[in-house]
């Protein structure tokens, strides 16, 4: 799979190497069942056409734009991170269109063209609720009209858990709640955050969600050894403190995985001194 960051400065030479294509678009953060099922749905076009297989998001989260960086927002995971589960779903591109107050003022029909057109999108597919285009005016089903009966679409019906429509800001509310394992039924898998070690702790590598405060049962994947065990987030602290001592002795650049499987009850307040390092 090739990733393309698409800015206004390289967008005139990756439009003249685009070849037509089945498209799926949105954010796609944490790429849960409801991503899934439009990703699939656009292979499953794609594979009908004999066509690639592209995927269309943006950075950063048009939320942070528009809110002019007066709200933190907090990622489920890296572009990096979407990009290599994309690649497993047999994505062929991953466009990520850099996102700044131009693309976000773009009418629905400008996208229509200079996005979706140009880069010869000749289906595409999004959920139900996908908007686009100055004050979010733009939906899936004016793509067809917008682009002059060029770009077919196909929408993606709502995918829910228990009636709840599933999305990443629900996913965002249960890892602030640290329901891990509600998580996982509404993720399609555990919640998997790349961490690195400080010498007495791990600390979150960027554009992660670190859940709410509390000992959790985990895996820990070291070099692809996997080993489980407890941890503690201490209160107010961006930390992840090791309960017991590991045979394993990290170094400070081992790529280390928190695959998070659920909370444990505690009965007493957590602080980092009852947190044992190795
Ligand atoms: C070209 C383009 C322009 C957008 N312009 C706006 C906008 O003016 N106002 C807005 O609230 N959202 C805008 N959005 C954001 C989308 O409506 C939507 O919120 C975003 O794609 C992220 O999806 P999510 O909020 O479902 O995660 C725009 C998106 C695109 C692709
Ligand atoms: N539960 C769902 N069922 C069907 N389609 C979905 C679902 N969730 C998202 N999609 C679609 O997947 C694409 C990417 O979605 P997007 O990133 O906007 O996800 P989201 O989970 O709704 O995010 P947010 O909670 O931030 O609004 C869009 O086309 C969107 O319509």
């Amino acid at each position: 799979m090739k990733t393309i960051h698409l800015n206004s400065s390289n967008f005139t030479y990756w439009k003249h190497r685009s070849t037509p294509n089945v498209m799926a678009l949105g954010f796609f953060d944490g790429i849960h069942n409801g991503h899934k099922k439009v990703v699939k749905t656009a292979g499953d076009v794609a594979k009908k056409g004999n066509l690639p297989l592209a995927v269309m998001s943006f950075f950063p989260h048009p939320k942070t734009i528009l809110s002019k960086g007066n709200t933190t927002f907090d990622y489920l995971m890296p572009t990096s991170k979407k990009a290599s589960i994309l690649e497993s779903l047999g994505v062929d591109t991953f466009y990520v269109v850099e996102c700044d107050k131009d693309f976000l003022s773009l009418l629905p029909e400008q996208f229509v063209s200079d996005y979706l057109l140009n880069l010869k999108v000749v289906h595409a597919v999004a959920g139900f609720d996908f908007s686009y285009g100055h004050r979010a005016t733009g939906n899936i089903d004016r793509v067809k009209k917008d682009s002059h009966d060029q770009i077919d679409v196909t929408k993606v019906k709502k995918i829910d858990f228990h009636g709840k429509k599933i999305s990443s800001t629900w996913i965002r509310e249960l890892i602030s709640n640290g329901e891990m394992e509600q998580l996982s039924n509404v993720l399609g898998r555990y919640y998997e955050t790349e961490v690195y070690w400080d010498g007495q702790c791990f600390k979150l590598a960027p554009y992660y969600m670190l859940p709410a405060k509390g000992m959790y049962k985990v895996a820990i994947k070291i070099n692809e050894r996997v080993q489980e065990t407890e941890v503690v987030i201490p209160k107010n602290q961006n930390r992840i403190y090791l309960t017991e001592k590991l045979i394993h002795r990290f170094i400070r650049s081992d790529k280390v995985e928190i695959i998070w499987s659920h909370q444990i009850p505690v009965v007493q307040e957590i602080h980092s001194s009852s947190a044992f390092t190795v």
